[in-house]
């Protein structure tokens, strides 16, 4: 069967498809810059074993007006009579949808009806960024593939093993109990999926892991016995880590502060903490790979960002160390924690206390897979997994829906 897996942003769409149970790849892209006149899609190929090695990649600089238009192109790619790797829609068995919000009423997978999609309408105000865009997501398959069985595979779900005295902010009871306010946990796909590989390959299913994902949102968990302990984004996916644009933890006296003395509105400090903050707000650059540039090129706002980046992580991989009670292995992941060496030398500095030693010849190797950076008498393996969100998310739907034999 053919399973389509759909990670919705707000101008973006990821997307892969498998064939299963042979949980075999058989193209996967990206539809960047949804709504501008020059959108691109990033569509790659793996129909036998020499593109599995080196796909055949199409790109494509087009407008797309929003999400609908971008998955017609795609659907346009898939079913394309020369290079396509169906002939028709119908031949998609399942849409498996990344859903970033699932807030308490998901902690597992889950078929969607009408009932789960006015369930992930309410969660809107929770995850303004991701969950609108994953709804469109949602109802534009529904439209482009009506035979399908549609999917939702939640962030918050791996998170929702956290204990209460974690889970919980120490606000008024009836915050919790009326409103929902918690603390939800987000990437969970990514934290399971890595700490599944990690475990794994250190022959442990108790192992004690610190899963360290660094993409454009970022996030840490602590994850023991394969269940999720802590994690730093909280009731949303704002605190924690410094994002690309996000800030991560602040004082929630400076919110007060903006909005009492300085004037600022709700959306207006919306905009601030989720978009013009984070490596942005202190260096005018986004993404990791510009602020590397400058960093090279000597500007001191990109040293600091750096500093404070990974600053950030060694204060979370030492509360993580404490909550797990000790520390088998640390797990780098998504497109900072796989790429970027610095990051990672930066993030695992004077962590002797903790039996954590990096091999700085083995940090600065490219090698693809899994792979491990620690010295050899480190007590604590340092590991470079690259996450497959789509890939445990069509695992996810296979389960659910009981098709892996
Ligand atoms: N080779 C690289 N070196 C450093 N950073 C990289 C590299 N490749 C990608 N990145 C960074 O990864 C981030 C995007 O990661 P990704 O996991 O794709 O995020 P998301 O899924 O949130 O869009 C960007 O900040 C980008 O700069
Ligand atoms: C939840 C979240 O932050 O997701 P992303 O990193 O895709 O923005
Ligand atoms: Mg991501």
């Amino acid at each position: 069967m053919n399973i389509f897996v759909v990670n919705s942003g707000s101008s973006s769409i990821k997307y892969q498809l498998f064939r299963w149970p042979a949980r075999q790849p058989i193209c996967s892209g990206l539809v960047e810059r949804i709504g501008h006149p020059n959108a691109t899609i990033t569509h790659r190929l793996f129909r036998t074993e020499a593109e599995q090695a080196a796909p055949t990649e199409q790109k494509r600089t087009l407008e797309l007006l929003d999400h609908e238009a971008g998955l017609r192109e795609v659907v346009y790619l898939l079913t394309d009579p020369a290079e396509g790797v169906i002939q028709d829609p119908a031949e998609i068995d399942v849409v498996g949808h990344r859903v970033v919000h699932g807030g308490e009423s998901f902690a597992a997978t889950t078929i969607i009806d009408e009932e789960v999609k006015a369930e992930i309408r309410r969660l809107f105000a929770l995850a303004p960024l991701h969950n609108p865009a994953n709804f469109v997501g949602i109802e534009v398959a529904e439209r482009l593939f009506p035979q399908a069985r549609q999917v939702a595979v939640f962030d918050t779900a791996f998170h929702q093993t956290l204990p209460e005295y974690a889970f919980r902010y120490a606000l008024p009871d009836a915050l919790y109990q009326e409103q929902g306010i918690r603390v939800y946990g987000f990437h969970g796909t990514s934290h399971k999926y890595v700490a599944e590989q990690a475990a794994a390959y250190l022959g442990h299913s108790d192992a004690r892991l610190i899963t360290i994902h660094l993409g454009n949102g970022c996030s840490m968990a602590a994850v023991r016995g394969g269940q999720s302990l802590d994690t730093s984004m909280g009731f949303g996916p704002l605190t924690g880590l410094v994002m690309g644009t996000r800030s991560g933890d602040l004082d929630t006296s400076v919110a007060l502060h903006l909005m009492g003395q300085l004037g600022y509105t709700v959306e207006q400090l919306s905009t601030l903490l989720n978009k013009e903050s984070g490596m942005l707000g202190l260096t005018g650059l986004s993404d990791m790979r510009d602020i590397t540039r400058a960093l090279e090129q000597g500007d001191p706002r990109a040293a600091l960002a750096y500093e404070l980046y990974a600053y950030r992580i060694r204060k979370y991989i030492g509360a993580y160390a404490a909550v797990l009670n000790g520390l088998d292995a640390v797990v780098f992941t998504a497109g900072v924690g796989e790429n970027d060496a610095l990051v990672r030398r930066l993030a695992c500095q004077n962590m002797e206390f903790f039996g954590l030693q990096l091999d700085a010849a083995k940090n600065q190797q490219r090698v693809p897979g899994l792979r491990e950076i620690n010295e050899k008498n480190s007590q604590v393996k340092i590991l470079v997994i690259p996450t497959n969100e789509e890939l445990e998310i069509a695992t996810q739907c296979a389960e659910l829906l009981q098709v892996n034999s």
